[in-house]
């Protein structure tokens, strides 16, 4: 078999959406165009390769071994290898265009991005609830424990639930898609295993009916377009009192957007991105700015106006 070239691309996410803890995740589109994504190349070679290129390539180990892609790499071609028959070798090149620990599933997106490559430039050989299973089991040894609310969004695209079930592992939810999704990256570091390491382990019974009746009531709302009572149950009652700490400015940041009339605002995954919802371009475009003078702490932060990515990840021959 002649092997070709591919290119995968594989969007940015919001992980909990701060209602639903490990259960909800959206993928991201900045309404400027730009990508806000890792892509990963698979190309033919004698044996296995890795390169790193990209605005953030500087911030990952040196040693390939140490990168995410790697364990994806041999990962796939074990199993592939457990189907029969001997699997060429092939070279990978990663283009890492998101910031480590920032709360925007950026190894999520690694991932993504080489095992829909990999997928691609061997023909397609798993499905894609094969194909998500085994995202969530590389990202779960990054993150320190398996949770798909990166990878399934950014895989599928859109609103996902994840019904944690074999066969149905993510359920994609109905979208407004007359929302606007202001991010912000500070450009600090959160390590998402230390920021799950300090949550507690029981939860209060009332924050546990809390947390049950907005997940509820969010799916209700989605379904019968109500937006303003999903809305009104966007809160996070697990991780952002313990969270926000870690994140300065949040409070502040949240006092902005609410009161430029954002419906929502919450830390995106494990932090340190936050983002705010919004109907209004030009009020998007303002919560947009004020985060990037205010909330951003260093040059490697930024701040967009996003939409959901309804499409996921995606891959090309090159
Ligand atoms: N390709 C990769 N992309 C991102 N992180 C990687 C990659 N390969 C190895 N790593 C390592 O994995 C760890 C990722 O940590 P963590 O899960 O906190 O980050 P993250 O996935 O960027 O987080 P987040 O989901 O909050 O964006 C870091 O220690 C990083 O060096
Ligand atoms: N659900 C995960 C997302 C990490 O990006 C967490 O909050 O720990």
């Amino acid at each position: 078999m002649a092997y070709e070239r591919y290119r995968a691309y594989a969007p940015a996410s919001i992980g909990n959406v701060s209602l639903g803890f490990d259960l909800l995740g959206a993928a991201l589109r900045p309404v400027d165009g730009s990508p806000l994504g890792d892509e990963v190349e698979v190309l033919p070679a004698d044996s296995y390769s890795l390169q790193i290129q990209g605005p953030f390539a500087h911030k990952l180990p040196d040693n390939p071994d140490e990168n995410i892609l790697t364990h994806c790499y041999h990962h796939f071609i074990n199993r592939l290898a457990e189907r029969g028959g001997k699997v060429a070798p092939c070279a990978m090149v990663l283009y890492k265009n998101l910031p480590i620990g920032s709360g925007l599933g950026s190894s999520a997106s690694s991932v993504v991005a080489a095992l829909h490559g990999l997928n691609a430039y061997y023909g397609e050989p798993f499905n894609a609830d094969e194909m998500l299973l085994m995202m969530g089991e590389l990202e779960g040894q990054i993150s320190g424990s398996v949770h798909y609310d990166n990878v399934a969004p950014c895989y599928l695209g859109g609103l996902v639930l994840m019904a944690g079930q074999v066969g149905n592992i993510a359920l994609s939810l109905p979208v407004f898609d007359d929302w606007y999704w202001v991010i912000c990256y500070s450009g600090i570091k959160v390590s998402t295993a230390e920021a799950r390491a300090i949550l507690p382990k029981m939860i209060t019974m009332t924050d546990t009916l809390t947390f049950g009746r907005q997940l509820g009531v969010f799916v209700h709302a989605l379904h019968s377009g109500n937006r303003k009572l999903a809305a009104s149950v966007m809160q996070d009652v697990i991780a952002e009192p313990h969270r926000k700490r870690l994140l300065p400015g949040f409070d502040a940041a949240r006092d902005y957007a609410t009161g430029q009339g954002a419906l929502a605002f919450g830390i995106s995954g494990s932090g340190p991105t936050v983002f705010a919802v919004s109907e209004q371009l030009d009020r998007a475009n303002r919560i947009r700015d004020w985060l990037a003078q205010h909330y951003v702490q260093n040059a490697d932060g930024f701040s967009h106006v996003c939409q959901l990515d309804l499409h996921g990840s995606s891959v090309k021959k090159v």
